[in-house]
């Protein structure tokens, strides 16, 4: 390590300046990159050009490389020392540390500002958060993202720890004797707005398949089990499932059917104390490695909703999405499955019910892990534009750019503030009430938040240009979020449809004597 505290002059640098002996400097660090020229994935040339070879090239390489470059273990050991009298200006990011960036974070944790909604303990669970999602989550996220396989086990693992996948199923009886986060907020004092923390946290990493990859099958396939489960199947799944030992996905979408439940084609017919299913299902998230399937089936009586394990008769195919495979998003074929009446969920006809019981939890999960992306989209276009360099000046100088940025922060602070207003609804109503007040609330506002992350993905392509074309390098991020920000206008009900929903459930509400 004494060796990269050597201190150098600018004078020292730029005597090497050629092939085979070629310093640079790169935010007040000296970098020998004699041997790595040849290496380099932007190709030798470059590194020999006039204002470059022993030269200060920090704001040529900001233009083109993400500071993570310069952290990779690989690349950081050729750091040969400093400049001396000069610090370094960007910093290593700090696991679970706050941005700086105007709008990068929330206003609640933005330095300076108050809020109606948040407490102390909101602030520590965040942080705590952030840093087990950064340090343990964000790596495999990466991972997986790219290799495409399920998240590990040992990460399940570190999840269930720390209780995680029992609190993204939001507060209730489900958390009783647990341990959330440490220790760190009592079951009973564990409200939306942690749910909604959790949420948010988890979709910064820009690997939005990973984000349906870490169990969110869980969090809409559980909660029809122990609202509506027999005690002993609930003593049974809800453990496994929560503790992350076995895995679970909501089986009701069909290529058949969608947002038009009644059209489901999977039958299940009685026969003694079994359940004979036969159909298909599509687009099932975390299908390919559930153990159970939360599934609506037709029967003579209606649609019914019936825990299906896997086993004899069920078997499940990847389907490829424009996001990864790591959300294990399955086609599940279900030929001839004997299932226990014993795990029939709800009353046999009822299950119309049952599904639409959890869907406004499931809508009000979708937009905060849309609103956690979408944040991170305006900061690195704030960030882009600030050091990009054209025609002389800063991205920032041009109207255009400013124009965009001001309609990408403007959407995300609306997007934030009813979607904490609705919160903060839910955190005060019953079960009842929520039905009956907030479906339509949170079907316009799914719409709207999913349909804001388009604009922004398409506003942030145009600020990266070519960049945000590329899965890796300096637009990796805006890749990402312009190839998958159309799910979030699809998952959990097709954008339009919960719009009008909406306006539908505002109409039926209408005082009879309302007159102009
Ligand atoms: C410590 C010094 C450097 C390291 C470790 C490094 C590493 C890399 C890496 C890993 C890439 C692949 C793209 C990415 O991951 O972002 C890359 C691309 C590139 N680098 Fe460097 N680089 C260094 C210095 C420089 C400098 C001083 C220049 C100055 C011109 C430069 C010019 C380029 C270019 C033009 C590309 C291609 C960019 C693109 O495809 O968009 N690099 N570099």
């Amino acid at each position: 390590m004494s060796k990269s505290l050597r201190q150098f002059s600018f004078e020292d640098v730029e005597k090497h300046n050629k092939e085979g002996d070629l310093w640079v400097v790169i935010d007040s660090k000296v970098y020998d990159l004699s041997k790595f020229a040849d290496l380099h994935p932007g190709g030798p040339n470059v590194l020999y050009a006039e204002g470059v070879a022993g030269k200060d090239a920090t704001d040529t390489f900001f233009g083109l490389h993400r500071h993570e470059v310069l952290l990779r273990p690989q690349y950081a050991r050729l750091q040969i020392g400093v400049i001396e009298g000069q610090e370094e200006a960007v910093k290593a990011p700090v696991p679970g540390a706050l941005s700086k960036v105007p709008y990068a974070e929330p206003t609640w944790l933005s330095t300076g500002y108050y809020t109606p909604y948040y407490t102390d303990n909101h602030r520590t669970f965040q942080k705590a958060v952030r840093q087990f999602f950064e340090e343990v989550v964000r790596p495999e996220a990466i991972r997986c993202e790219e290799n495409g396989k399920k998240i590990s086990q040992e990460v399940v693992d570190k999840m269930s720890d720390l209780n995680i996948i029992a609190m993204r199923l939001g507060p209730g009886r489900h958390l009783k004797g647990r341990t959330l986060m440490g220790g760190i907020v009592k079951p009973e004092e564990f409200d939306y707005f942690h749910e909604l923390i959790l949420n948010i946290e988890l979709s910064r990493f820009g690997t939005r398949g990973f984000v349906d990859g870490m169990l969110n099958g869980a969090v809409i396939a559980l909660p029809p089990i122990w609202n509506y489960g027999s005690p002993e199947l609930q003593a049974k799944i809800i453990p496994e499932v929560l503790s992350g030992k076995k895995y679970i996905a909501l089986a009701i979408t069909e290529a058949f059917a969608g947002s038009d439940v009644s059209g489901l084609q999977t039958t299940a017919v009685r026969d003694g104390d079994y359940w004979v299913v036969t159909g298909t299902k599509k687009w099932i998230t975390n299908g390919t490695f559930a153990d159970y399937f939360t599934t609506a089936c037709k029967t003579e009586k209606g649609l019914t909703v019936i825990l299906v394990p896997r086993g004899e008769g069920v078997s499940t195919k990847p389907i490829k999405t424009a996001y990864s495979p790591t959300a294990g998003t399955a086609y599940v074929i279900f030929d001839k499955v004997r299932v226990p009446v014993a795990n029939t969920l709800g009353e046999v006809g009822k299950g119309l019910s049952v599904i639409l019981s959890n869907f406004n939890h499931e809508r009000w999960m979708v937009t905060g892990c849309s609103v956690g992306a979408q944040r991170v989209i305006v900061e690195e276009c704030l960030k882009w534009a600030n050091q990009r360099i054209v025609f002389g000046k800063p991205l920032t100088s041009q109207a255009v750019i400013r124009d965009k940025l001001g309609k990408m922060i403007t959407r995300i602070e609306a997007c934030q503030n009813w979607l904490e207003s609705i919160t903060h609804q839910m955190n005060n109503m019953t079960y009842n009430e929520m039905s009956n007040k907030l479906a339509g609330q949170i079907g316009l506002l799914k719409q709207f938040v999913s349909r804001c992350g388009r604009e922004t993905a398409e506003d942030a392509t145009q600020v990266f240009g070519g960049r945000a074309l590329t899965v890796t390098g300096m637009g990796k991020l805006i890749e990402n979020y312009h190839r998958t920000s159309g799910f979030d206008a699809i998952l959990a009900g097709a954008e339009d449809v919960l719009g009008d929903l909406g306006v539908r459930q505002a109409i039926k509400k209408m005082p009879k004597g309302a007159r102009l």
